[in-house]
């Protein structure tokens, strides 16, 4: 018999509501998901049906929440990070990309700030050329970058963490279609990169377009009244 694969991250249970103007908004409703190592799963959904408030308690932002939430023995708190729609937001846009990358470089623990600034920008150099970014832009603000040099930004950013788990929200949603198939070319590149150096990442990719899912996805579930249903 083979050995089961324990999740990087799972949640049992789990309903979340909101309240507002005195009314209860129940969003999800003893909801399951399980995240295994080094998968792509997708999650598809109409518009309000939770896919955000999913990826937030997935990714550990929202603490909100009924029921249970694990992640994967020993892995800190950063192993699961989260790549949003609109990069502008998620970006301080008074720092450079040099600055807002290297403070996720802290805070992974692989260098210090104390550490050599030659060091520093060599491993921030590698980071983006990895997203297909030239270094040079590194001494750029995020509005002085395209949507989709943007959100490379972000995935690079991300992956500085070393996550076990990418948690993306509609991360091609606000793209053209061309740069959009650039992004999800990516995202199976670096998946794959990751597998074969033995560090193997997991993808959840949240969209309302059943065509991205299936670009990328082995398996793909469906948010609905409050849980995920499996598509075939
Ligand atoms: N902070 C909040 N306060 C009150 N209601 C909220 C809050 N955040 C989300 N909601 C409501 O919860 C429901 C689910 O929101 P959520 O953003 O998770 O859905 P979604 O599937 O990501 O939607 P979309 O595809 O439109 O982004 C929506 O009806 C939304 O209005």
């Amino acid at each position: 018999m083979s050995n089961p694969v324990s999740p990087v991250v799972e949640l049992r249970g789990v309903s979340r509501s909101y309240r507002w103007r005195g009314t209860v908004r129940s969003v999800l409703k003893e909801l399951d998901c399980v995240v295994l190592p080094g998968t792509i799963m997708g999650i598809q959904g109409t518009s309000g049906t939770g896919k955000t408030t999913l990826a937030r308690i997935l990714a550990g932002l929202d603490r909100s929440f009924s029921g249970v939430r694990r992640l994967m023995d020993d892995l800190p708190r950063e192993a699961v990070q989260m790549v949003f729609q609109d990069s502008l937001q998620a970006f301080n846009p008074r720092l450079s990309l040099e600055v807002s990358l290297g403070e996720a470089l802290a805070a992974s623990g692989r260098l210090s700030w104390s550490g050599s600034p030659r060091e520093r920008r060599a491993l921030l150099s590698r980071a983006v050329a990895q997203v297909g970014l030239e270094p040079p832009l590194l001494r750029r603000t995020p509005g002085r970058l395209s949507g989709g040099q943007r959100q490379r930004a972000a995935i690079a950013r991300a992956l500085l963490m070393d996550p076990a788990v990418l948690v993306l929200d509609e991360p091609v949603a606000a793209l053209d279609l061309s740069i959009q198939a650039k992004i999800l070319n990516l995202l199976q590149r670096l998946r794959e990169d990751r597998l074969q150096a033995g560090r193997p990442v997991a993808l959840v990719l949240i969209s309302h377009d059943p065509a991205v899912l299936r670009h990328l996805c082995g398996e793909i579930y469906s948010l609905q009244e409050g849980r995920l249903w499996r598509e075939e």
